[in-house]
Order: structure tokens, then sequence, then C-alpha cells
């Protein structure tokens, strides 16, 4: 397969294209002069695209590779990714589920513990020496929370079966109602976020999704309620969320995504009851690892004939 040509976005996680170098003729997107130039010697190598959560494939990249075959992408989100025209062009694309649920699922859990007991601003509070001088603040309890989940896929349930660990009782919104699941369901999510009080987002990015935690949702959650966001940043409309955080209309929140990564806005920096994180659900060593092997092991199963593991087209 030494000959085969692939694009990787850079950078991309160290051991994947360690990895994909040891198999492919690998070729770096920075190095292509433009996506506009069509039919060039290096365009027409290319039979395979790896990309990530930060450059997938778009319209414009899709379509200056007429011998692409494959789009291999490093997550398990496809949102950057133009299915539509893959489709069009009889292109395949895989994605990486399952090996990151649970890293995902804890990382959700991980915030919302961190924003109910204010674990970042207890440990900045021991380091700048203040537990010198007096004891720390009281903080609120998480166990127990009623928590609605938008979204029970497998990271959706992941999140599920450990906050019901936590004693919380849960509820959750999605196209369809999952009544194996035997939580509550909320067809509306106006109705899921006026009976919770913890509202964690784990849904796919679509263009239904865009946007689904609005203003009327944050205010049905109201200024006791906590917002956790592990999927993507646009499912929240952030300026609404920066508004209702600021003027007090939302109790806390708990961000790995955000709309415009990597910028976060600035007016959620001195908030305590806000935690950031950089967009690192999945982001272990274990993890990471096995993602690479699986992107790994679709192109080798395509370039072989064989079934893909994880198709997404
Ligand atoms: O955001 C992370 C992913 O889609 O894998």
């Amino acid at each position: 397969m030494e000959s085969i040509g692939v694009l990787i976005t850079h950078p991309i996680y160290t051991y994947l294209e360690k990895e994909l170098s040891k198999r492919f003729n690998l070729i770096y997107l920075s190095d292509l002069p433009s996506h506009h130039i069509i039919n060039n010697n290096i365009n027409s190598s290319i039979r395979a695209v790896v990309c990530d959560v930060k450059n997938g494939a778009d319209t414009e990249l899709i379509e200056s590779l007429p011998k692409l075959e494959i789009v291999s992408t490093f997550s398990v989100g496809y949102d950057k990714i133009d299915l539509e025209k893959c489709k069009e062009r009889n292109v395949r694309v895989t994605n990486t589920p399952d090996v990151l649920t649970d890293c995902v699922a804890d990382t959700a859990v991980g915030l919302a513990l961190a924003v109910f007991r204010k674990i970042c601003v207890s440990d900045r509070y021991v380091r700048d020496g203040h537990w010198l001088k007096a004891n720390f603040q009281l903080t609120n309890k998480f166990s127990g929370k009623a928590v609605g989940i938008v979204g029970l896929g497998r990271i959706g349930s992941a999140i599920a079966k450990r906050v019901a660990a936590f004693g919380c009782p849960i509820s959750y919104h999605s196209r369809t109602e999952k009544s194996e699941s035997g939580y509550k369901y909320y067809p509306n999510i106006i109705d899921l976020a006026s009976n919770c009080e913890v509202l964690i987002v784990a849904c796919a990015l679509t263009k239904e999704t865009y946007h689904i935690v609005n203003r009327q949702v944050i205010d049905a959650l109201g200024p006791k309620g906590v917002i956790i966001n592990i999927g993507r940043g646009p499912h929240i409309d952030q300026h609404e969320l920066v508004l209702a955080l600021t003027e007090g209309r939302l109790g806390g929140a708990g961000l790995d995504v955000f709309e415009n990564e990597p910028d976060v806005p600035q007016e959620l920096f001195g908030l305590e009851n806000v935690v950031l994180s950089p967009h690192v659900g999945s982001d272990t060593v274990e993890t990471c690892n096995a993602m690479a092997d699986l992107v790994i092991a679709n192109l080798e199963a395509h370039f072989l004939s064989k079934p893909l593991l994880t198709p997404v087209v």
C-alpha cells in the first residue's frame, strides 16, 4: 500500500501520522498549493483523506481530488465532511465511534462535577494560598440532580449510565423515543430543560441540532440550571449562553466545545460557575491510540476491498 497517496491534515495525532507513514505515501494538506488546483499531479495521486475535528473534508477539497476514494476521520463527529458531495462522488467515509465513548462520557461527568463542586476554583484557591487565611466557600451537590440528556446515542447512553450511579434521575430528548432505555422521553427540548437541573448536550451536529440550545431552552433551564456541552459548539447559541451566564439567568456551564474554536468568549473567563476545556473530550492516550488504529484499519480494509469497520457513507 506504500504507493497509495493519503492526504493528511497537519498537525494530526503523532502516533496516527507515524503509523500511517509506515503504510502509505503521506501528502500534507499544508504542502498543497491550493484546493482550487484540480488535476495537478499531487492531487491526482491522492486516494484517501485522513482528517479530524479541526480540519474536515469540505466540498472544495473533495472536488479537487479526482482520484479520491475514501475520507477517514479521526473523530466520531463528521460534521466537517461534506457527506452529500462524498455520496455524489462515490467516496466512502468512516469515523471512530465506540472507542471514544467512555472518555467523552467521563469528560461530561467530570465537567458537571467541576461546575457543581467548583473543583477548578478550589484548586486555584489552594495554589494561591487563600486556604491559609480562610476555608473555601460551600459548593453545590451534584449527586441526585435531575439530568436531562440531549441525544441518547452511544455517548448520551454512556453518560446516562454514569450519572445513574450518582443517583440522578435521567430524562432525555432525541429525534425518536428510545423506550428500551427506561428513561423519561421529552419530544420537546424546552420541556426537557424545564424539568431538569443539568442539561447535557451529547447529540451529533446536524442542520436540525444547530443551536438546539437557544434562549428559550436556556431560560427554561433557569438560574439554577447548568449546561454541559461535550458535543459541538454550534449546538448552543453561544451569544445567548454568554448573555445568560453574565446576566445570572443560568446557573453555570461546563464547556468542552465552542462555536469558533479555539476562540472562547472572554466574558466567560472571569466566571467561577463556568468550567472550560479545550475540546479534549476524547483526548487520552488510550483512546487516541484506539481511534488511530481504527482510522488505519478502515483504510486498510478499503484498499484490500474488505468491508469497512465503521462506515458513515
Ligand atoms: O469531538 C470529537 C469527535 O468528534 O471525535
